[in-house]
């Protein structure tokens, strides 16, 4: 089965919910034109890491951020991994995911697991606990944030699962660290013997330069595509799964592992 993926390589207004809407329902259309299956939009679109003013601009249980992706993926028939948004749930404030299919009906929903010091998410930020593995386009995926990847027991105990590809979603991964991005993309790709279509911010905050370079990678790690390190772009790629049931065939790690060696 062969899909066409695409990556809403966009730059986040800081703080400023509304233009970002606007944004990312450019690229939804701009996606449709190309003929695309699934869209992937990049972390905290909505505000950015404004993370002193999230009492201000959060959005309250995901619910402006889910009627626009609902909206989006019924009109352009797309199914949308709508990247990550700031919201608001019990007093406490979450980095989440929302998922649509083409029909508009949400598929999964998911807090980022881990937190990133250096920008002192976790002063700001509650962090999730649950996995997150759902199925779009036909494909079973795993879906995770940004600093998420940098833990490879998390994405493992997801793929067990049967996944056949990592959905990725990041905003702030700054241009300082983007070779490390790309090294750690393509391990998560080979280790897992999966697709992974990975979606990077551009532009600035107030603190950091961010580096672009969205990826689509191979289960063998190969580069299938990768957007620039600093335009806005919707990167596009046509990936065959069944690719990825060959490569399981060959070198069969998930049935090779041991899992009662890894305490
Ligand atoms: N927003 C994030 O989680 C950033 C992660 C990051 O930059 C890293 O190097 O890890």
């Amino acid at each position: 089965m062969t899909l066409k993926v695409a990556i809403a390589q966009m730059n986040i207004a800081l703080g400023q919910p509304e233009v970002n809407k606007q944004t990312v329902a450019q690229y939804a259309q701009k996606a449709s034109e190309a003929g695309a299956d699934i869209l992937i939009y990049p972390e905290m679109w909505n505000t950015g890491y404004a993370l002193t003013d999230l009492p201000q601009l959060a959005d309250n249980d995901g619910e402006r951020s889910r009627q626009l992706l609902a909206r989006l993926a019924k009109t352009y028939q797309l199914n949308i991994v709508g990247g990550s948004v700031a919201t608001m749930r019990d007093g406490q404030f979450f980095n989440t995911m929302f998922v649509f299919n083409q029909l508009g009906q949400q598929v999964a929903r998911y807090d980022k697991a881990h937190l990133f010091g250096l920008m002192n998410e976790e002063k700001y930020i509650a962090a999730g606990s649950q996995p997150n593995t759902f199925e779009l386009a036909g494909v079973l995926s795993a879906g995770v944030i940004c600093y998420d990847i940098r833990f490879p027991e998390w994405l493992r105990t997801m793929m067990s699962s049967g996944p056949q590809a990592i959905l990725y979603v990041s905003a702030e991964w700054p241009i300082q660290r983007i070779a490390q991005w790309q090294i750690l993309l393509q391990a998560r790709a080979i280790e897992n013997q999966a697709f992974v279509v990975a979606a990077n911010r551009v532009g600035s905050d107030r603190d950091n330069t961010f580096g672009g370079r969205s990826l689509v990678i191979d289960p063998l790690g190969n580069i299938v595509a990768q957007g620039t390190d600093a335009d806005e772009m919707l990167v596009t790629a046509d990936i065959d799964i069944a690719d990825e049931t060959a490569i399981r065939g060959q070198i069969p790690v998930f049935s090779d592992r041991r899992p009662e060696l890894y305490r």
